[in-house]
């Protein structure tokens, strides 16, 4: 934990609230001295003066007390929640640059419970450390020299009262400690199965399996509150037990110190101030318990924290980066790719070179390695064996930052992002101008339905796009990609949401673009009047590339090409019969 502490909880808030802690600590302990100063001198012997001096000086301190403990709070707070900012923002960061495969190990559900819950209990352990965990032992130390020095015989006490805490202390740690450490994984869970019922709703409506996830949901959720209630109930009896032997201790305080009055051995104040400082020391003793009880589940959290922030992502930039120039060739050089844990390659033996102005389309059946081949021109992954090369340097010789600059990807389900309709737009070139956005709104085929919102450009975006129409969505991120100047347009399986008119209207759009006319496209089809007119096309099939050329070479050669192209047109004469 410390290691995440390191660099990022504030110095100054540490040494603030330290520095009024210590204050704050000084005063609570001279206070009973002072007690024990007004009743032997001032009470016992009637001297009014003396109650008087003493008890301002009381007054004082009491205040001086109350502000420390007010300002150490300020700085524990503002040192804590800072750290908790600093932690989201850094774990964010690193997130943002994981490649799926990293993703997918921690998984989207964790990833939200450890940038909330295990940070939120990293800061509140941070606060009590700041608040308790330096006061508890100096409590602990002040309080028994004083307690000694007020009565040496009454200390004995403290030798049966302390060893029975410190059990209670080890039991409870014993039994609550890997009851917490479950508690993060179970808070997993009941944010995975919630994320993944609000995401499916529809689905679950539609196959009515509403009791079913409500059902999946009450084991997760009864599964988690029965651990919280079983650490609350070892945690809830900390307490009674502490004000239990407190109480004890009271009283056999007092019936000892009465004993020690009446043989003249102590004064009353002196007991007086006993009976403070031995609450002084057991509620420190308490303090300390309950630190020990949050650190291990703060601990877990850091753990988890940490794994995420020192995950090592193998997509990086290069030591030595080369730069990329426009326009760009794109080559696929003997390349191969298996998923992590897959038992075989997702793709092999990929060859091909474009130049720049070309237009590449990959056609092949569902699950034949369509995205997992466009997914490593940006680098989602990169290939197992082979390379991918833009303007002739391998992609893993470059910058992350160049080669994102440098592809422009329209993925299989359009996103769009919570804002104006031109903030989204902007995503590619922050300083794109309304002309440019429109202009690619236009070739988008969006421009209709966009001139009809409210503010147009200023108009609103749904988180997730959830305002527009899937095809809407569809042309929006096709127009965002545009607005990038990129030197290659990955389009994956993205005009398969678009009509036959629209697609047709769209692509010649594209070709008619002077400036996307220079760079390469990428475009992965499922009908082959999408992809006919493309430089080169690639038959893929289960991972191979099965054919490779023009639309009238594969015609005439290639049975795979052949048999697709059949099946449409077959498809298309049937869907006219039955119209
Ligand atoms: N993240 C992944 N982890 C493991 N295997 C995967 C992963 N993504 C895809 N695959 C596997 O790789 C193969 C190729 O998948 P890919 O998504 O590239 O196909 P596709 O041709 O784009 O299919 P579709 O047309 O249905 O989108 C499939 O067999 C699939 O099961």
């Amino acid at each position: 934990m410390l290691n995440l502490l390191k660099q990022r909880l504030p110095k100054s808030k540490v040494i603030g609230a330290t520095l009024f802690m210590a204050i704050q600590v000084m005063t609570t302990l001279y206070l009973p001295t002072l007690t024990s100063n007004i009743v032997n001198n001032g009470v016992a012997k009637g001297d009014v003066h003396y109650i008087w001096t003493v008890g301002i000086q009381m007054m004082v301190f009491s205040l001086i007390s109350v502000a420390a403990a007010a300002f150490n709070v300020y700085f524990s707070a503002k040192g804590s929640q800072k750290l908790g900012q600093r932690l989201r923002s850094d774990v964010y960061r690193k997130v943002i640059n994981y490649s799926h495969d990293e993703m997918k190990q921690i998984g989207t559900s964790s990833l939200v419970t450890r940038t909330t819950n295990d940070i939120m209990q990293i800061q509140n352990v941070t606060l009590m450390f700041l608040r308790m965990m330096l006061m508890a032992p100096l409590m602990l130390i002040g309080a028994s020299i004083l307690a000694y020095r007020r009565s040496a015989t009454l200390t004995m006490i403290f030798i049966v009262v302390l060893p029975l805490i410190a059990v209670i202390m080890a039991l409870v740690i014993r039994f609550a400690g890997p009851l917490f450490f479950a508690m993060q994984k179970k808070t997993d869970r009941v944010n995975q199965v919630f994320r993944e019922g609000l995401t499916g709703v529809r689905v679950i409506r539609a196959f009515r399996q509403d009791e079913l996830e409500q059902q999946r949901f009450d084991e997760v959720n009864q599964d988690y509150t029965h651990n919280a209630i079983k650490v609350y109930n070892i945690t809830g009896l900390m307490m009674p037990l502490m004000t239990l032997i407190m109480s004890a201790t009271n009283v056999v305080i007092t019936y000892w110190g009465s004993h020690l009055i009446a043989f003249q051995a102590t004064q009353v104040g002196n007991m007086i101030a006993f009976i403070t400082y031995a609450a002084q020391i057991l509620m420190s003793f308490t303090m300390l318990s309950m630190v020990f009880v949050m650190v291990p589940r703060a601990q877990a959290s850091a753990k988890r924290l940490n794994q995420v922030l020192n995950m090592t992502t193998p997509i990086a930039d290069a030591k030595d980066p080369q730069a990329l120039n426009e326009p760009a060739a794109l080559e696929f050089d003997h390349v191969a790719f298996r998923y992590a844990d897959a038992q075989k390659d997702a793709l092999e033996g990929v060859n091909f070179k474009l130049h720049a102005g070309q237009t590449l389309a990959i056609i092949g059946g569902t699950g034949s390695g369509k995205s997992t081949l466009i997914n490593l021109i940006p680098r989602f992954y990169d290939a197992t064996q082979g390379e991918v090369k833009v303007d002739g340097v391998d992609v893993r010789n470059t910058t992350l930052q160049a080669i994102h600059q440098a592809v422009s990807f329209v993925p299989q389900k359009a996103n769009l992002f919570e804002g104006t309709l031109r903030a989204n737009m902007q995503f590619g070139d922050a300083k794109a101008t309304d002309e440019q956005i429109w202009h690619a709104i236009e070739i988008a085929q969006a421009s209709d339905f966009v001139k009809e919102l409210d503010g147009q450009l200023d108009a609103h975006v749904e988180q997730g796009g959830a305002n527009f129409s899937g095809g809407q969505r569809q042309r929006l991120a096709i127009a965002r990609a545009l607005v990038k100047q990129a030197s290659i347009y990955v389009f994956d399986d993205s005009f398969s949401a678009l009509d036959f008119k629209t697609d047709a209207k769209l692509r010649a759009a594209l070709k008619a673009d002077q400036e996307i006319q220079k760079r390469i496209v990428v475009i992965v089809g499922q009908r082959v009047s999408t992809i006919a007119d493309a430089d080169l096309i690639l038959v893929l099939d289960k991972g191979k590339v099965v054919g490779q050329g023009t639309h009238q070479e594969l015609l005439a050669t290639n049975k795979v090409y052949q048999s697709i192209v059949n099946s449409q047109i077959r498809e298309s004469k049937e869907g006219d019969q039955n119209a």
